[in-house]
């Protein structure tokens, strides 16, 4: 049976902390069978960040955050909230409305679950900002998939939540309203810390500055974005030269130091060296040698993508 201490913020709770994570969980276990579930799992989320939970599909992201949530229980563990609970805001991949309700009530009828005094300008406020000013007074049944998707994140919006939970938010929507929505969560920072799980690794990259990677249930690594992304730098160079780069890919593959020289398109090689170290010595003392008319040379960017398939085991 889990052990949840006394949420914060409800009757009889001391006073949440202004300091310390916002949300963090110990020993968080929920065991499916057969080896699904998440298990043993202590996120820590500092406050004012916004942390991206990403992993394979069926690593246990959704059920991480209905844990966290309340959604569904815990077999073990415990979740502990930094922030008073009447302040998180959770809105699932798949919103459901009253198909009846305009845009404008549903988040409204959100709204007065917490503040009672909500007024008007707050609801005007949490549409606009999902985007959806100008559905307003539509009915939430006629709404599209990622129409619904933002109807979620208003109503999560307008009672201004101290801790936002939102899984997969930006699943349904197309480029342009999954770019709008990172620049919401992205202009959150500081001011809300928010959790969200996400398939999009670029996505993640784009907005978040922690990161949890989960799989099968367990997280294999937690911290901030940018220190994973350095540990997994690989040492690689991009070579753009002026002809189709056969004699270059030929003159680098006969180098002790380089791992493997790959060709990505006429004109663009790869060469990964053994070491950062070697390869700073020796590319372009290869290059001049070769007598390649070179019109570029750099390290590859590392990325959230590499570092996060070389920490779940996956060859690129
Ligand atoms: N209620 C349940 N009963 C039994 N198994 C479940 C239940 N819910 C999820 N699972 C299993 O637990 C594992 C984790 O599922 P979960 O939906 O949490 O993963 P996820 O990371 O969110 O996946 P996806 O990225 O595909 O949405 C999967 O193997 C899933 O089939």
């Amino acid at each position: 049976m889990a052990q949840f201490p006394p949420l914060p913020g409800a009757p009889g709770a001391p006073a949440a902390p202004e300091t310390g994570p916002a949300l963090h969980t110990h020993g968080l276990t929920r065991d499916y069978g057969r080896g699904t579930g998440v298990f043993d799992v202590a996120l820590a989320v500092p406050r004012g960040s916004v942390y991206g939970l990403v992993g394979p599909n069926g690593a246990g992201k959704t059920t991480l955050l209905s844990l966290i949530s309340g959604m569904r229980r815990a077999d073990r563990g415990e979740v502990e909230f930094g922030v008073p609970r009447d302040r998180v805001a959770v809105c699932t991949d798949v919103p459901e409305f009253e198909p009846w309700l305009s845009a404008a009530e549903v988040v409204e009828l959100a709204g007065r679950l917490v503040h009672a005094d909500l007024r008007p300008e707050n609801v005007k406020t949490a549409l606009h900002r999902a985007g959806l000013s100008e559905a307003a007074d539509r009915k939430a049944g006629s709404f599209s998939r990622g129409m619904t998707q933002r109807l979620g994140l208003a109503a999560a919006l307008v009672a201004e939540p101290a801790l936002m939970i939102l899984d997969e938010p930006t699943s349904a929507l197309d480029p342009r309203g999954r770019a709008e929505v990172l620049d919401l969560v992205a202009g959150m920072r500081g001011r809300t810390t928010v959790i969200f799980s996400s398939h999009i690794l670029a996505d993640v990259q784009r907005v978040c500055d922690q990161v949890g990677v989960l799989r099968a249930g367990r997280m294999l690594y937690q911290g901030p974005v940018a220190e994973l992304v350095a540990e997994h730098m690989r040492p690689t160079w991009l070579i753009r030269v002026r002809d189709d780069g056969g004699a270059l890919l030929r003159t680098f593959a006969a180098e002790d130091w380089v791992a493997r020289v790959s060709s990505i398109r006429p004109g663009l090689v790869r060469v990964q060296a053994r070491t950062v170290e070697e390869g700073e010595r020796n590319i372009l003392g290869v290059l001049d040698r070769s007598g390649a008319r070179v019109i570029s040379v750099g390290p590859e960017e590392s990325d959230l993508e590499s570092a996060f398939l070389s920490i779940t085991g996956a060859a690129r």
